[in-house]
């Protein structure tokens, strides 16, 4: 598999609990299997001890199927590690230290909820995609502020950058995301609290095909 941004498809969020029963590890490596290209750890935790080892054996998965792995908030475990670049949020430390730090190949994603105007300001300022959200209620951030469906197809038309849709996607939401200009569903609920995780990241990646055989 050769990883590309612009491509799209399906971007795996880890919960810093196991939701499956399973392991993070088991729960990744089955995500990769069912062709999710882009993963993001997410750990809010302040052990980075755990972070920086779990961060690694995720890495370790995503390099052996050509995936990439991203680090929520911490471009400094990030670099550490040598993922592929950073997840930062508005509170989040500023595009252009990670950048700086990063370098140019690093892939860096700004969250900008349901503000079209923090989106052309995180393109002007460098970074590699824009995530929108959260599009429905979300239990894993249950204080997202909602954003409507309507805004990704606006971003569409006016930015050249890959557009992530989160919050609260399931595969019976996936297709209006898909349609109304999604390049990225980003997910941890409906990926990671399933038994059947390759399967379900599967039907997500089929509904999406039709859509782009008639592009
Ligand atoms: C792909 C993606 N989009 C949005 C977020 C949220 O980032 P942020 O607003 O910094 O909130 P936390 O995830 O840090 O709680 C994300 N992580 N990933
Ligand atoms: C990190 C984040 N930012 C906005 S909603 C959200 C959580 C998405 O998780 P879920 O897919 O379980 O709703
Ligand atoms: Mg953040």
């Amino acid at each position: 598999m050769t990883f590309s941004l612009t491509q799209g498809g399906l971007y795996a969020i880890t919960d810093s609990r196991c939701l499956s029963g399973t392991s993070l590890e088991q729960e990744v490596e089955d995500a990769l299997q069912g062709g999710c290209t882009l993963i993001q750890y997410r750990d809010k935790s302040s052990d980075h001890a755990k972070r920086s080892q779990q961060a690694q054996a995720l890495l370790k998965l995503c390099h052996s199927v050509g995936a990439c792995l991203l680090i929520n908030d911490d471009w400094r475990l990030a670099a550490d590690i040598g993922a592929h670049g950073v997840h930062l949020g508005q509170q989040d430390e500023q595009l252009e230290i990670a950048r700086r730090e990063l370098g140019n190949q690093a892939i860096i994603g700004i969250t900008c909820h349901d503000q079209l105007s923090l989106a052309v300001e995180a393109q002007q300022q460098g970074a590699d995609y824009v995530a929108f959200g959260a599009f429905y209620p979300s239990s894993s951030k249950p204080n997202a502020r909602p954003a409507p469906l309507s805004l990704l197809n606006k971003a569409q038309q006016s930015l050249q950058l890959p557009v992530v849709a989160i919050g609260g996607i399931t595969l019976q939401r996936a297709p209006e995301l898909w349609q109304q200009g999604a390049d990225w569903l980003a997910v941890i609920n409906d990926i990671f609290a399933r038994q059947n995780i390759a399967e379900h990241c599967r039907s997500y990646l089929a509904c999406r095909q039709p859509l782009r055989d008639q592009r």
